[in-house]
């Protein structure tokens, strides 16, 4: 399968090189060129069956251009760190660590989706939670969450062809409106979080933030009984939105001070939510709600004590790969869940090697 394609005569051959070159996406030129049909209406496939992991941070680095030490992706964070108590009722879903009733010290990661320094914190993308429990022998569990109950793409290559699409024109300096209309009419699966961020504001702080699993996990119990979870973590102080109006005022960055002085001021918490799925709930498609009755039960709390820039920070060098998990806890085949470990690796082994 190309890695692009063209299925109209649309593109003329010296258009197509230079955004060869611009994109450095190494891909073959299988495209058939045709000189002087560039202006007619064009349409353009560019879904593939498969995609590596490089092959999309490559993709997300062109997006964003690069920032050499930085994420390539939630590139705007900030380090926070605490402690986690899980409830022991949890137990008797899984026989993870994490849910002993003793404090668990935690460090941390709050971020806003996207590869750009200049995304500001207005922006009507996800936010980040991500969490790096610190368990007895060394032992590490990561949660990686979004602000959103559901994904963008149910696979690696939509998401790709979402990257693709949304990568500004060499020539306008702006994604091409044709092609993210054809990616957003081609794309369904993308529909359900593009209606969450349209109709819910973006959060006036981190503190005021819900972030869920998005995936479904499977807890594993000492009976090696396996219950399909989600879960979400609930701010103590209640999810708070920028109103249309603040929206238009607020500054272009106040996310990651809010949080330092918040966390200055006194100790933030988040209650954690486990909700049980029942045989049949949708465990491999993250682009899915579950039904709204699912059993939820109160797993733990999370309280973050402190705050600091994520230059030098305690998070900066940690790969919060969402695969490192203790016993009791494991993945679905949920494709976009499995891909994202390698995608994260390489974007580590990058921005670990930058110069
Ligand atoms: C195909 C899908 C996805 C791809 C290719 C992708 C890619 C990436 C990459 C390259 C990074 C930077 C990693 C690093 O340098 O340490 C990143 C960070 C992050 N991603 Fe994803 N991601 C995907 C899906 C998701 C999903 C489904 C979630 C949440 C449910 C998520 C949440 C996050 C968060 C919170 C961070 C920041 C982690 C940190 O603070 O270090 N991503 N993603």
């Amino acid at each position: 399968m190309p890695l692009f394609e063209f299925t109209q005569k649309t593109v003329c051959c010296v258009d197509l090189q230079i955004y060869v070159e611009e994109t450095n996406l190494k891909f073959k030129k299988k495209a058939a060129c045709f000189i002087g049909a560039a202006l007619l209406a064009p349409t353009f496939s560019y879904a593939q069956e498969s995609v590596t992991p490089d092959q999309v941070v490559s993709a997300i680095e062109n997006q964003f251009g690069v920032n050499p030490g930085q994420r390539r992706n939630h590139i705007n964070g900030v380090c926070v760190a605490g402690s986690f108590v899980g409830n022991k009722s949890v137990q008797a879903y899984t026989t993870s660590p994490l849910f002993s009733g003793k404090a668990i010290p935690v460090i941390g990661r709050f971020s806003l989706a996207g590869g750009s320094l200049k995304i500001p914190d207005t922006a009507r993308n996800p936010r980040g939670m991500a969490l790096e429990f610190e368990l007895p022998n060394q032992n590490r569990q990561h949660f990686t969450m979004l602000n959103v109950p559901v994904f963008g793409a149910a696979t690696p290559s939509s998401f790709y062809d979402g990257v693709i699409a949304n990568t500004p024109d060499p020539t306008t300096g702006k994604p091409d409106p044709e092609k993210v209309a054809h990616y957003k009419a081609t794309h369904p699966d993308a529909q359900a979080l593009g209606e969450y961020l349209a109709k819910n504001n973006p959060v006036v702080s981190y503190a005021n933030s819900d972030f869920y699993s998005v995936h479904t996990f499977r807890f594993i119990n000492k009976n090696q009984q396996t219950t399909l979870v989600k879960w979400r973590f609930v701010p103590e102080d209640g999810v708070k939105r920028l109103s249309d109006e603040e929206l238009k005022t607020a500054p272009t960055r106040f996310l990651d001070q809010d949080i330092m002085s918040k966390t200055q001021a006194g100790l933030v918490r988040w209650q954690m939510m486990l909700v049980i799925g029942e045989p049949g709930d949708e465990q491999t498609n993250p682009t899915i709600y579950w039904p709204a009755n699912r059993k939820e039960i109160k797993a733990g709390v999370l309280t973050l004590s402190s705050a600091s820039p994520q230059q030098g920070g305690a998070c900066e060098k940690i790969n919060f790969d969402p695969l490192v998990m203790t016993q009791g806890i494991a993945p679905t085949n949920d494709p976009v869940l499995l891909f994202r470990s390698p995608a994260y690796a390489d974007s580590y082994a990058k921005r670990m090697t930058d110069r």
